[in-house]
């Protein structure tokens, strides 16, 4: 993670015939190498190439420069009469299925121009976008179903990403998420604390907001987790102990999932379907699928899908179960990296002697006198000596 990032720089310019308006857009692109690749997707006419390794000119008409989030952005311009806003359910290939705020099911294809001045065109758009997009006449059979046609012309400015790295690429899952719900369970498969801090270092990393439940409660004696959740409560993070059989914390769980986009995540078997049933009767997931084959390979091919929860109750919330998510783990956290996101160990790592201090062997450890002395619980500093040697939870 340490890796430096170049900041390649493409400058664009606006050019309307219609308009005397002529905006010199700059921005700085992420600079993941694959950039690049995008900005050479412009046609050649339209591309200067500047002094510099990633300077790059080139002229796009018709797109505007909005300041998003991760920085400027450069959006489209579109003719807003024409088109209905709608969020992205899920994409397969070249097709996204987009649920439109009209109400319809839009099967979408991609505007080149997206695809031209996204930082990564095979990401132009995601699962989780919220999208513009211009309906089509619907041909064939299709018409007399519910399902429409329609070109995805801009893509809002995008928050709470989830991305995974496989073979050194980024492979981006889920977009606009503010949640990752991290599922456990009580018993049956017995709960597993370090598999949790995991998941919660994912969440401090993209920045998600974490929530621990705690599942099938209602085998065991809730006393006996207090600990447990006492230690998440100090440090901040909230847990909830729900029963999806007997409805237990079902109700505390819908006000956590209202109005949010949450993802799911949590090993097989915990209960997840059975909570999103209990949740939201309609979904009608499938339950006790679980697999005996290994989970390997299973989520390698993960088409995420976005679940809106059409509830009153739900505010527009919608949540997101995808394998790919379920088994997301650390595979791109470094070592060094692992105590900054502990937010017990933090205050504490800058007070060690050696500046490289790895927090495990060293002498003079303020990490681990701070253990010793009881500020931190001795079972998360096992988590994080288990995480920083890379070992499965
Ligand atoms: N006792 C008890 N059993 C539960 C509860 N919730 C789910 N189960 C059972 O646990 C098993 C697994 O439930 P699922 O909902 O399929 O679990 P999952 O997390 O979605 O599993 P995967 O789809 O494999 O990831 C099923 O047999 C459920 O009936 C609960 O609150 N209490
Ligand atoms: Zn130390």
């Amino acid at each position: 993670m340490a890796k430096k990032k170049h900041k390649p720089r493409a400058t664009f310019r606006k050019n309307s015939q219609t308009s005397a308006r002529e905006n010199d857009l700059t921005r700085g692109y992420h600079g993941d190498g694959e950039s690049d690749a995008a900005a050479e997707d412009a046609p050649s006419h339209e591309r200067v190439s500047g002094k510099g390794r990633f300077t790059r000119k080139r002229t796009i008409s018709g797109a505007e420069l909005v300041e998003g989030e991760s920085g400027p952005q450069l959006l489209p311009d579109f003719d807003r009469e024409l088109c209905v806003a709608g969020r992205v359910l899920r994409v397969q290939g070249l097709v996204s299925t987009v649920r439109g705020d009209d109400g319809r099911s839009y099967a979408c294809a991609t505007r080149q121009l997206l695809k031209q001045i996204a930082i990564d065109a095979r990401h132009a758009v995601a699962a989780g976008d919220r999208v513009w997009l211009r309906p089509e006449r619907s041909s064939g059979i299709r018409q007399e179903s519910e399902w429409h046609e329609g070109i995805i012309e801009r893509v809002e400015p995008r928050h709470g990403a989830l991305s995974r790295t496989s073979r050194n690429r980024r492979h981006l899952i889920a977009v606009n998420l503010d949640q990752l719900v991290i599922v456990t369970s009580a018993a049956e498969p017995r709960l597993k604390p370090h598999l949790v801090d995991r998941f919660l270092i994912t969440a401090e990393k993209t920045g998600l907001k974490p929530l621990v439940v705690i599942n099938k409660v209602d085998l065991i004696d809730p006393a006996d987790l207090m600990p447990l959740v006492g230690v998440y409560a100090q440090l901040g993070y909230r847990a909830l102990l729900v029963s999806a059989q007997t409805g237990l914390g079902v109700d505390r769980l819908r006000e956590r999932l209202a109005g949010r986009v949450s993802a799911l995540s949590g090993q097989s078997g915990v209960g997840k379907s059975s909570l999103l049933n209990a949740v939201e009767p309609g979904l009608g997931l499938r339950v006790g699928a679980v697999s005996n084959e290994t989970q390997k390979g299973k989520h390698t091919t993960t088409t995420a899908e976005l679940l809106p929860l059409e509830s009153d109750w739900a505010d527009g919330g919608a949540v997101i179960d995808t394998p790919g998510i379920r088994q997301f783990a650390l595979w791109d956290v470094e070592p060094e990296e692992v105590a900054g996101f502990f937010r017990d160990l933090r205050p504490y790592v800058s007070r060690c002697r050696f500046p490289d201090c790895t927090h495990t062997h060293e002498d003079f450890c303020a990490v681990k006198d701070a253990v010793a002395d009881g500020w931190i619980d001795s079972r998360r500093y096992e988590s994080y000596v288990q995480t920083h040697a890379g070992d499965e939870a």
